[in-house]
């Protein structure tokens, strides 16, 4: 399993470069970032999160954990002028959950594993995921569209919960 970077770590900030091949090693990183997710668990992840600075982002949204996507260099454009909400979360700022405004149908474009362009329309759960998981590539997390109080009682909830973590290892 690969570690997941945690909220205020700077290097979730870091915006991922283009993959310029489609080789084994990006397939076996994404092989790595799925199992990763299903651990968590998870529906998405995004290759920042795992400190590797790349534009990389795996998903599965099915009940059987058996339907993996894979979306390389993606680019994405709002099919609609409509936003709707959705409760989101992140496996980079545990137990923190908040309401996000986002378009409600996107058009994404992207790479598959074999380097293949490929198109999908997605709405719903698929659509906010999937710019959920964009924003992580350009060094955005969902806690960035909150207010500037919201965010500062994020940090220090999280701080908090650290020195606890700390206190109990060194018993
Ligand atoms: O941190 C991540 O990128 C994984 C996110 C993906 C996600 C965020 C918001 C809304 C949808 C997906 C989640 O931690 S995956 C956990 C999850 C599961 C079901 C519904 C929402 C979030
Ligand atoms: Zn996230």
């Amino acid at each position: 399993l690969l570690p997941i970077l945690n909220f205020p770590d700077p290097r979730l900030r870091t915006k991922a470069k283009q993959v310029e091949v489609v080789d084994d090693q990006i397939r076996t990183l994404a092989a790595d970032m799925l199992e990763t997710m299903y651990a968590a668990p998870g529906i998405g992840l995004a290759a920042s999160q795992v400190d590797r600075h790349i534009q990389l982002i795996v998903m599965d949204l099915s009940e059987e954990k058996n339907q993996p996507m894979v979306f390389i260099n993606p680019r994405i454009t709002p099919l609609t002028e409509d936003t709707q909400p959705y409760e989101e979360g992140c496996l980079s700022v545990p137990q923190i959950f908040d309401k996000v405004e986002r378009p409600a149908r996107v058009k994404i474009e992207a790479l598959d594993l074999d380097g293949k362009t490929f198109t999908l329309e997605a709405d719903g759960l698929l659509a906010v995921c999937i710019q959920h998981e964009m924003d992580h590539l350009d060094g955005k997390l969902f806690v960035d569209y909150l207010s500037p109080l919201k965010r500062q009682r994020i940090r220090e909830k999280i701080a908090k919960a650290e020195r606890i973590r700390e206190k109990e290892r060194v018993k």
